[in-house]
């Protein structure tokens, strides 16, 4: 009978045959590494150009072998859900979380939702637990989560009985059509009809609740009376600790409300609190304290459950696979605002590869990780059953102080760390039981002394939490799962102007490169530990976004100062070796765009995201490096920007002209310098193309002059930044600010000037 249940397997491997991908690749390659020995043996015939166009497509070059290795072997998941309650007899419980920090940037309706979302999943209430963090001490955070919770006693029986498929209420009632049409109407009749329109009227009346709690409280008129007594008087970043308990399952019933707890943990202005890091960490304690889940989901407040199933699928991955092989599961970031987000196609270009390898990296979100794995725990203290811990005679903790210098000084946490470390569940616990320890371990000077954000938890040192601390896991030999189902698990909402995507760009780049200067690079990572060669490699390829931004900047104007200085920096087009060059552009963008086809995207979105992807690596991730340089030498700390989540799917706010047009793709700018660098690419351009047309070229020194070449290649700049030549014209936030364009054209003559100079020296 057992090995019958065996053999049901709850996922399958599927490695998708990629001959042609690699055919194509290891072209591309080859015609790179042509180009890079024409011009070494062509480098005495040529001048300076020739020797820069050398160095960075040696850099190029090195980026697409990467490129190549990590593309290799992709792999895909494929999972049996439906076999998860015929395999395991009692499914685990799972801890879910959920981080917010700012109730303006994150408004409290998108966390709402989300939370709903989590609380509403296909999978028995009692084995479930939501805690929420609120690193911005809010109480109208607060109020909507009470508020919510008053909802969610009427939405999770709704969503049951109904197997309602999406239990995010915005977007379940987004348009009335939609969701009374078809199956449901035929289905569910009159009955269901009036529950539906009921559930309808409370959420709007949750809404609407939150709306004029939000309105009062911008205008100081929010009643901090009763419960909210303990926010009158907080300073957001100077406050004792917040622990509250929602909604709690008592009896531990199967279809009740899962509990619900709420954490503003203490910020004091002299202890670092670590941003989304320290948050984590704080609920990874608390939860420890009050049901100690084996497992543990967390995703940003903006970031909804999409299908009821998700937890049932990635216990597919976790317990269908050995421990070691799956540390932890990650979903794909897909958002519901902008499905072809340039994000969810890095997964088909290099994802799908990385989860060949050692399994996807960590991204941030919508990710369900092992518990033991997050405490530090290396593959072989599993199969030594935690020695290094645990007396061998008695199995009791050898001498509590190993923990107790590992996890914090409390009694009742290091007690659930032992038995999180044996794999004892303990449940049905009464949270409330915790309360005064869960206080003790949000206390801001807590983690002094420990192992946290060191070894224990989410890691510090990098506003890349998430990237920093799935290193370290894959850096001990851990391998991890991926799980992308359809419908998708989770969608998240992308930063819907380009300030905001310029902002998050920027965080992001500098987070990744903090990582490559940390003891936890992946370069130390390879030789050192077990990270796997190609996995270091992945690594490699993202974290180096920053540095990335160099050469390509470099590359960008290097046909504008060949104009400029009439030189050539391109074989001219009678020479055979113009055909490398050409063979490597044309190729190129055709591979690229049939892979963008080939998932079902437009032309039109290739080309967006190929200008988008030029535009934030010379803008964007040039200050992010420049950020994370100012840190290296100990001039600023990185701060974590939040990123604007945005409510403009949801049917609170009106869907007009501007808001379409910005989801759209429309450019916003403001005064920030990091549109100063793109503006400034596009005017040396402009003023390169200008000198040619007119005839301003200096005289060819000697050697040969510029020609179509470089011509083509500045004309092809341009049209990478053409929201940028737009924005020139545009007023408003659609138009680039005048102060911008003054510095940018300053610079412009100062790069003019400077070239004109080098080339008659
Ligand atoms: O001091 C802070 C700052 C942020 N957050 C939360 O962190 C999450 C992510 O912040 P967001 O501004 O949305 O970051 P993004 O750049 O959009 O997020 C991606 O990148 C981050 C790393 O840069 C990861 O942490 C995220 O999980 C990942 O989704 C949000 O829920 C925030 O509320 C906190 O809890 N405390
Ligand atoms: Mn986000």
């Amino acid at each position: 009978m057992a090995t019958n249940l065996y053999s049901l397997h709850l996922f399958e491997k599927i490695f998708p045959k990629n001959t042609t991908q690699r055919i194509l690749d290891v072209t591309i390659l080859f015609l790179l590494s042509s180009l890079l020995v024409y011009r070494l043996l062509s480098l005495q015939h040529h001048g300076f150009p020739w020797f820069l166009a050398l160095l960075y497509e040696s850099w190029f070059t090195f980026i697409w072998v990467i490129v190549v290795t990590i593309r290799w072997t992709p792999l895909f998941y494929k999972t049996f859900p439906q076999f998860l309650r015929q395999r395991v007899q009692e499914l685990p419980p799972v801890d879910m979380f959920v981080t917010t920090a700012d109730p303006v940037l994150e408004p409290p309706i998108i966390t709402v939702n989300t939370v709903l979302s989590l609380m509403a999943i296909d999978y028995p209430a009692n084995k479930l637990a939501c805690y929420v963090s609120d690193d911005g001490c809010s109480p109208l955070t607060f109020y909507a989560l009470v508020e919510a919770s008053k909802f969610a006693k009427f939405w999770i029986p709704f969503c049951n009985k109904y197997n309602i498929q999406v239990r995010v209420p915005f977007k379940y009632f987004q348009s009335d059509k939609s969701v009374l049409s078809i199956t449901e109407i035929v289905d569910h009749s009159w009955e269901f009809q009036q529950e539906w329109k009921k559930m309808k009227e409370e959420y709007e009346e949750l809404r609407r609740n939150i709306e004029d709690a939000a309105k009062k409280f911008a205008s100081f008129d929010f009643d901090l009376s009763g419960e909210l007594a303990v926010f009158s008087d907080i300073e957001r970043q100077n406050h004792p600790a917040i622990v509250k308990i929602i909604c709690e399952n008592k009896e531990g019933l199967l279809d009740d409300t899962p509990h619900l707890v709420y954490i503003s943990r203490e910020k004091r202005i002299k202890h670092p609190h670590y941003y989304k890091a320290g948050a984590m960490n704080a609920l990874i304690r608390v939860s420890g304290l009050m049901t100690n889940a084996p497992f543990m989901l967390n995703v940003d407040c903006d970031m909804f459950v999409n299908d009821p199933q998700v937890v049932n699928q990635a216990m597919c991955l976790l317990l269908g696979s050995k421990e070691k092989d799956c540390a932890f599961v990650q979903f794909p970031q897909l958002y519901h605002n902008n499905p072809t987000d340039s994000l969810v196609l890095l997964h088909e270009y290099v994802g799908k590869g990385i989860v060949g390898i050692q399994g996807p990296l960590f991204q941030g979100s919508g990710c369900f990780h092992r518990r033991k794995v997050i405490y530090g725990l290396w593959p072989n203290d599993i199969e030594n059953e935690c020695a290094r811990y645990f007396n061998s005679v008695n199995g009791k903790v050898d001498d509590d102080e190993i923990l107790v210098k590992e996890f914090g000084n409390s009694k009742e946490f290091i007690k659930s760390v032992g038995h999180a470390l044996k794999g004892k569940t303990n449940i049905p616990m009464n949270p409330s039981n915790y309360l005064d320890a869960a206080h003790q371990v949000v206390g801001s000077a807590y983690e002094y002394g420990s192992s946290w954000g060191e070894n224990v938890g989410c890691l510090y040192g990098s506003v890349a939490e998430d990237n920093l601390t799935g290193i370290a896991i894959h850096k001990k030999g851990w391998r991890s799962g991926y799980c992308n189902p359809y419908p998708p698990g989770f969608l998240g909402c992308a930063p819907s102007s380009s300030i905001a995507v310029m902002i998050q760009q920027k965080k992001w780049s500098t987070g990744l490169l903090e990582i490559l200067f940390s003891k936890n690079n992946p370069i130390s990572a390879t030789l050192t530990a077990n990270l796997q060669f190609r996995q270091g490699m992945a690594y490699m390829w993202i974290i180096t976004w920053g540095l990335r931004s160099i050469p390509e900047l470099c590359y960008a104007v290097l046909p504008a100062y060949c104009i400029i200085t009439n030189s050539n920096f391109l074989p001219k087009f009678q020479e055979p070796g113009i055909y490398i060059p050409v063979a490597i552009f044309v190729m190129y963008n055709m591979y690229t765009l049939f892979e963008y086809i080939q998932i079902g995207f437009s032309v039109r979105s290739w080309w967006v995201n190929q200008s988008m992807t030029r535009i934030i690596t010379m803008s964007a991730w040039l200050f992010g490096f420049l950020n994370a340089v100012l840190k290296l030498l100990g001039l600023s700390e990185t701060t974590f920007e939040i990123t604007q989540k945005d409510l403009v799917h949801d049917q609170s706010t009106s869907i007009d002209d501007n808001n379409i047009d910005e989801n759209t793709g429309k450019f916003t700018f403001d005064e920030s310098p990091v549109f100063m660098a793109g503006t400034t690419i596009l005017l040396v351009q402009l003023a390169a193309l200008a000198t040619c047309l007119l005839g301003l070229q200096q005289p060819p020194t000697g050697r040969q002059g510029s020609g179509l070449g470089e011509v083509f290649c500045s004309v092809f700049v341009v049209l990478c930044f053409w929201p940028f030549v737009e924005g020139l014209f545009r007023k408003g936030k659609y138009g680039i600010p005048l102060s911008t364009i003054y510095k940018s054209a300053a610079l412009t003559s100062l790069f003019v000037y400077l070239s004109k100079k080098s080339y008659t020296v």
